[in-house]
């Protein structure tokens, strides 16, 4: 059973003109480094709510189709009981958002990390070994009884980090985790992700702008365009097929338009997203009008 499915999903804001998730069908597997792309406003930071469980519960709206995370449906029942389960002392979700100020409360660094294990009802002991455990992973050892502003940004994003990642859930979910970070920073947040992904038995999401950022990492990458899914693979093949769209000077969503018209007619396999045979794809293109 996948950790995360979401199957023909449609999300549309309360009082919105139109949808800002359109049919998104996806899977997510525990190991997985999910980087997510696309351009501002294409609905990323949604697509991140919904996985999360968040959304319709905690923003409002009009959800079609089905969100099921840890077997279970998002929609159904109340969100505390799937998000922290009281059978389990890890979380199933946690998520930290674009803006890491608005996370990184007016505590000390262990002050805000202690703050959401309280909701998994561990012991002192628990939390305390948990804290130590965090803190020396993301390398904020150092800084524990620091307050928020005296920490730089990418210190801000790593105790961000850390307190989602103290509840150590299955699924992790990183909402442009490097916006406003230096090259070096940005090396060290992918760098972290990349120990995550091989030491702990988790999902990790990362959303980005760069797909050449995210294919350091991840092993899947998907692109969001105008709340569609419209790409979606392995890094080679995402990377690949992005140049040949512009060659031949198809933009996203045409894209998934054509390539299902497509798949329709045969002239490419349905395998991976849209686009799996890129020659057959590139002369089936050529030859519409
Ligand atoms: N609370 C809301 N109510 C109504 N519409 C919203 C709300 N939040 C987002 N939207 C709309 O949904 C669409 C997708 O927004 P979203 O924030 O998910 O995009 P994004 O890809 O994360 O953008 P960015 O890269 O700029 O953060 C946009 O058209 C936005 O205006």
């Amino acid at each position: 059973m996948p950790l995360l499915e979401m199957s023909d999903v449609t999300f549309t804001y309360r009082g919105a003109p139109e949808p800002s998730l359109r049919n998104v069908t996806l899977n997510i597997e525990i190991g997985d480094v999910v980087g997510l792309a696309g351009a501002s406003g294409a609905g990323k930071t949604t697509l991140c709510l919904t996985m999360a469980g968040l959304v319709p519960h905690s923003t409002g709206g009009d959800l079609d189709g089905t969100v099921r995370l840890g077997g279970r449906d998002t929609e159904a029942g109340h969100l505390g009981d799937y998000l922290c389960p009281v059978d389990s002392d890890r979380a199933l979700v946690a998520m930290t958002f674009q803006d890491p100020e608005s996370q990184v409360i007016g505590m000390s660094v262990e002050e805000d990390l202690a703050f959401g294990m309280e909701n998994l009802g561990l012991s002192r002991d628990v939390m305390r070994e948990r804290l130590d455990w965090v803190l020396d992973f993301v390398g904020l050892a150092d800084l524990r009884r620091t307050f928020p502003f005296a920490l730089s940004g990418g210190q801000k994003q790593r105790v961000a980090i850390a307190a989602a990642l103290v509840m150590q859930p299955r699924l992790l979910i990183l909402d442009e985790p490097t916006s406003e970070l230096d090259p070096q920073s940005r090396a060290e947040i992918y760098d972290l992700i990349h120990q995550m992904s091989q030491r702990l038995e988790l999902a990790v999401v990362v959303v980005d702008h760069s797909l050449e950022d995210l294919a350091t990492t991840a092993n899947r990458l998907l692109v969001l365009d105008r709340g569609a899914l419209v790409c979606q693979g392995g890094p080679d093949e995402v990377l690949r097929q992005i140049p040949l769209l512009q060659q031949v000077g198809i933009r996203p969503p045409d894209v998934a338009v054509i390539g299902a018209a497509c798949i329709e007619a045969g002239l490419v396999e349905p395998a991976v997203g849209t686009l799996s045979d890129e020659t057959r794809l590139v002369d089936a293109l050529r030859t519409l009008p």
